[in-house]
């Protein structure tokens, strides 16, 4: 049988960090090899599993400040932007393949990201659900076929305590419909309404946020026309969802060339359906 591949998680303590943790244990194919949190975090020392609510897994959370010092395969980073683009280094410095969860970077962010994918394989998705990313092709084939006929809007729904908006999910939707409709996202996108709006542009798309309570994470595009509406929805209604498909693109991962990847290389449906 062959080795398992050594998993590193970093924001062990988090919303997600905690669900990746417990994915991990449940893969035989990968080993629980390092956890990291923020330097400071009262989570650093406790076992990661326990603090997953599994069973004891034998690795304590470390600082991500002694990175450096551990031997991963795989880096698994569900945090914030600034400290995903921090543990990029560490990544490279050590040959390890690095999955990002996270979102809501910046261009000067995103270009760090590309810098290291020419050293070591990165796979970095939005959303790690199957379901989003098959959705993904089928928002791709309705934009095509339906044409500008029909009004375009994402609205995406999450928990009280996300941080940015309009979601990674939302926003590379938004990218996969203009790209199909031979646009640009950054020249057609509506972020917000309010007051005298004056009637919907044509060629727009449109992103609605809604923010509130436990919701895992909701995503629907909406194909307006006339006489007709075409609503195409994915609901998470739980993080082993991303978590699980995580988990399988670090398995994916540790064997590939240095390269940018997302969750369709590692499903096998990456080629883009004409
Ligand atoms: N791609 C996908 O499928 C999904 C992506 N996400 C994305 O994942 C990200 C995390 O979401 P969520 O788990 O809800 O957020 P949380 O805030 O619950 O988790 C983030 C964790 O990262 C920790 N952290 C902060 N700084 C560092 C650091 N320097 N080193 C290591 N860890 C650090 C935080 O610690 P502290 O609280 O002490 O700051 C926290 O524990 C978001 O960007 C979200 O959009 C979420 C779900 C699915
Ligand atoms: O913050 C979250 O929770 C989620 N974030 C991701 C995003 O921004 O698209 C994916 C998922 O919907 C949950």
């Amino acid at each position: 049988m062959a080795k398992p591949v050594k998993v590193a998680i970093n924001g062990a303590a988090g919303r997600m960090g905690r669900e990746l943790v417990i994915a991990c244990l449940r893969n035989e194919a990968l080993a629980l090899a390092a956890a990291f949190e923020a330097p400071g975090s009262e989570a650093i020392g406790r076992d990661a599993g326990r603090l997953a609510g599994a069973d004891d897994a034998g690795v304590a959370v470390d600082s991500a400040a002694d990175r450096g010092d551990r031997d991963f395969d795989v880096l698994v980073d569900f945090t914030r932007p600034a400290p995903c683009v921090e543990a990029l280094g560490d990544c490279v410095a050590a040959g390890a393949a690095i999955v990002i969860g996270t979102t809501g970077f910046d261009d000067t962010q995103l270009e760090r990201i590309d810098a290291a994918a020419e050293r070591i394989a990165v796979v970095m998705a939005p959303n790690f659900s199957a379901g989003v990313n098959l959705s993904l092709k089928l928002l791709e084939m309705a934009a095509k076929a339906l044409g500008d006929s029909f009004d375009i809007e994402v609205l995406e729904a999450h928990h009280r305590h996300k941080v940015d908006a309009p979601s990674g999910t939302a926003l590379r939707m938004g990218e996969v419909l203009a790209e199909a409709t031979g646009r640009e996202l950054s020249d057609c996108a509506v972020y917000a309404r309010q007051g005298h709006t004056g009637e919907r542009e044509r060629g727009t798309i449109g992103f609605q946020t809604l923010r509130g309570g436990d919701i895992v994470g909701e995503h629907t595009v909406l194909f307006a026309g006339d006489g007709e509406r075409l609503e195409i929805t994915h609901k998470a209604s739980s993080r082993q969802t991303f978590a699980g498909g995580a988990m399988r693109a670090a398995g994916w991962a540790a064997s590939r060339p240095p390269g940018r990847y997302d969750m369709n290389d590692v499903l096998g449906i990456a080629e883009r359906a004409d």
